[in-house]
């Protein structure tokens, strides 16, 4: 198994194309933990939150791909854990929602994250403000609020003025992820690199090297902890910045041919 080493640790830089990265997941299944992105790394992006496709034969490529790895695999999303499920049925693979805020273990524990009643309300008023703006949508996760403008980019400083206000009026338990075309309110404890450190400490993950893959800024977290622990991390598409992935795959199309014949 090679890999081509990094300058520096955390040291940013573009990820060169590497797709035979994922082939050590076939070749050694015993030793590697697998740890997969939604939005824009297993599904192609669409116009909206709802308007996702999953490819019938894609639950069922990740289920076999989690029986070689002894149960090994978990999704980490910024979707609510409890969106999820339905997206991959019949399957329930352990999953962190919310970008880490949330999380199933691999025996079906859940941990929640809590929803202040300020939060509550707040989510409120964000929708009856920023939802009544034409093609910006309000997405409420629960414990975390999205505001989409993939309809509307016309709109992204008005929404990115707007969230930044409701930030500071949430305070410092909470802090602004963004992401493509979106701007989220999220509890400020979490990242997807904990939530993957997490299962980490956790069988069947434990001992294992961390696979991460992703394809945005809330992704890099979790590269960050593939990178230190001695893992793997690919980014999926062409990222508009700098990132800390040692290797990319050009789209979720052919992350998804990899991966069924991974299943295999
Ligand atoms: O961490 P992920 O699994 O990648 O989730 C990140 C966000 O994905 C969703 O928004 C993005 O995908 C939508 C559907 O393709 C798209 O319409 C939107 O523009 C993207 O930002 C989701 O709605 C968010 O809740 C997730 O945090
Ligand atoms: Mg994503």
């Amino acid at each position: 198994m090679t890999y081509e080493e990094q300058p520096e640790q955390g040291e940013a830089q573009p990820a060169p194309p590497n797709e035979p990265a994922l082939s050590a997941l076939s070749l050694y299944p015993q030793e590697w933990a697998l740890f997969l992105d939604i939005d824009g790394t297993l599904l192609d992006l669409a116009e909206t939150p709802e308007a996702i496709v999953v490819p019938p034969s894609l639950p069922f490529a990740l289920q076999a791909l989690s029986r070689q790895l002894d149960g090994a695999l978990a999704l980490v999303t910024g979707r609510a854990v409890a969106f999820v499920d339905p997206l991959f049925a019949p399957f329930h693979f352990p999953v962190a929602g919310l970008h880490g805020a949330e999380r199933r273990d691999a025996a079906g524990r859940l941990r929640r994250a809590l929803i202040p009643p300020a939060f509550q309300e707040m989510k409120r008023v964000i929708a009856q403000e920023v939802g009544a703006w034409p093609g910006v949508l309000v997405e409420d996760k629960g414990a975390a609020v999205a505001v989409h403008y993939r309809l509307a980019p016309e709109r992204e400083g008005d929404v990115a003025e707007a969230m930044q206000r409701y930030l500071q009026e949430a305070g410092p338990d909470w802090i602004l992820q963004h992401g493509k075309l979106v701007v989220e309110i999220c509890p400020a404890h979490a990242s997807k690199g904990h939530a993957v450190e997490a299962f980490l400490g956790e069988p069947p993950f434990s001992g294992r090297r961390p696979l991460a893959i992703g394809d945005d800024v809330t992704d890099e977290t979790m590269f960050g902890v593939a990178n230190r622990l001695g893992g793997q991390s690919v980014r999926v598409g062409t990222p508009s910045g700098k990132t800390l992935a040692r290797a990319s795959i050009p789209s979720p199309a052919r992350l998804r041919e990899i991966l069924a014949a991974l299943a295999k």
